[in-house]
């Protein structure tokens, strides 16, 4: 079974647009994991655009799922991960000023250091994940590092879905082939979607979970809209 783990940083998003607390970031996790979600993802980036440090802290006593905190280990980031203690950690090499995520690691160049934060995040019991393009050497290389998952980023595999070609599986039908032979645990995540999640788990073997974010949250504005309109003009009447 793959598990759906939700990321609600586009929720955040939305509260800090106004200020105030409308959506409710805590409540919309309660919410979601009612509904079935295996898990709550965040991603909290160093200037708290979306997600804020210290929404992690408010999340972790309602989380009864899978808690996945997912970022760059700079040292602050660190500090909130080993002090909320979530299920997991994705580490991410996000530049500060990224608008979203774009690369994985290259685990070769950055070997020791990810040996090193992952050895920490073990020893404090949190299972790791790294995040990576679908590339052989890379997933080698992730093997060395001592994690315990890798996330391979979807957003090439979303886009070569979207555009008509379903080749775009093909790398990541191999890195799945090489992870599942060298045990390493396999989520993925990026521009998933309603339209591409099914074919995408069809082919990857051993997918043990997706994070998805963007689009579930743009999919149940749209989705719900006729609803709420209809609300709205029975309160009008
Ligand atoms: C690692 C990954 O692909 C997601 O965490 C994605 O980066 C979401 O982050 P934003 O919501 O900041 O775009
Ligand atoms: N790890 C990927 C994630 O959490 C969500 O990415 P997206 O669906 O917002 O592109």
């Amino acid at each position: 079974m793959t598990k759906l783990s939700v990321n609600i940083n586009k929720i955040a998003t939305l509260r800090n647009s106004r200020g105030g607390d409308v959506p409710n970031v805590v409540q919309f996790a309660m919410d979601v994991q009612r509904f079935g979600a295996q898990g709550i993802t965040i991603h909290p980036r160093p200037d708290e655009r979306h997600i804020r440090y210290q929404d992690a802290y408010d999340l972790k006593p309602i989380i009864t799922t899978e808690f996945n905190i997912e970022g760059n280990p700079i040292p602050k980031f660190i500090d909130l991960v080993l002090d909320t203690k979530p299920t997991q950690v994705t580490l991410v090499p996000d530049a500060e000023d990224a608008i979203t995520s774009n690369a994985g690691w290259d685990t070769i160049k950055h070997k020791s250091f990810l040996q090193e934060v992952i050895k920490e995040f073990k020893n404090n019991g949190i299972r790791t994940s790294i995040f990576v393009d679908p590339d052989l050497h890379q997933i080698e290389g992730a093997k060395e590092t001592g994690t315990d998952r890798i996330e391979l980023y979807t957003e090439a595999y979303a886009h070569q879905y979207k555009i008509g070609n379903k080749n775009g599986i093909e790398p990541y039908m191999e890195c799945a082939g090489l992870a599942n032979t060298l045990q390493l645990g396999i989520n993925a995540g990026h521009d998933l979607s309603l339209d591409n999640i099914q074919f995408f788990k069809e082919n990857i073997t051993g997918l043990l979970e997706v994070s998805i974010g963007h689009a579930l949250v743009a999919e149940s504005l749209y989705l719900g809209i006729e609803n709420v309109v209809q609300m709205y003009l029975h309160k009008l009447r």
